[in-house]
């Protein structure tokens, strides 16, 4: 098993970006958010990057970015629709240990909603948001390697749980 890549994939909301933060901290590794690479390159935030030139080109940027990342060490926070393209499931499997944090859609909800920075969240409605998440959980859970339920954890239990799951590798 590679684990010189710790990715973290998930449903925008579950936690990725601030589990990984925490995780990287705590392994003493360097952490890499996808989407922050991405409005770092482009200079301008995701919202932006959706309403000028749409979702497509977003999944263009976000691809080009993985490739980059896949060959760094350390842990890589990946956006929530990172898993849906094949070949960056592939990238990211043969590349690292893939973690996907799983949590009830519902509970993201409640933490995210009204939150501008993220478009695929804006005007959906909690089921509208919970059918998004059925969507995707199947390309989720085929791109990981480890499967963590966080609905009912802290975050720094959640990151715990990261720690003993891949110890136990
Ligand atoms: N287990 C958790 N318990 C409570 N709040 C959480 C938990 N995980 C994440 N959050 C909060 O939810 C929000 C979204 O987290 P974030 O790390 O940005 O998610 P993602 O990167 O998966 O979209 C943040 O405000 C974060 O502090
Ligand atoms: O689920 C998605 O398609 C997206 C999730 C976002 O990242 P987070 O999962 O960190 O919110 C970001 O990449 C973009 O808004 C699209
Ligand atoms: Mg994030």
């Amino acid at each position: 098993m590679n684990t010189k890549i710790i990715y973290l994939v998930g449903y925008m909301g579950a936690g990725k970006t601030t589990v990984g933060e925490r995780l990287a901290n705590l392994l003493g590794e360097t952490v890499y958010d996808t989407d922050k690479m991405i409005i770092e390159k482009e200079g301008c935030s995701i919202q932006d990057i959706f309403s000028r030139y749409g979702e497509e080109h977003f999944r263009h940027l976000e691809t080009e970015i993985l490739k980059e990342t896949s060959m760094l060490k350390g842990v890589i926070t990946t956006g929530g629709g990172m898993v849906l393209k094949e070949e960056n499931r592939e990238l990211m499997k043969s590349s690292g240990t893939v973690i996907f944090l799983e949590c009830n859609p519902m509970v993201i909800f409640s933490r995210i909603k009204g939150d501008a920075e993220r478009p695929l969240l804006q005007n959906k409605n909690e089921i509208e948001f919970s059918s998004l998440y059925e969507k995707r959980k199947p390309y989720y859970e085929k791109s990981a390697h480890i499967i963590i339920d966080t609905s009912n954890s802290s975050i720094d239990e959640v990151v715990s749980e990261i720690e003993k799951r891949l110890n136990r590798r």
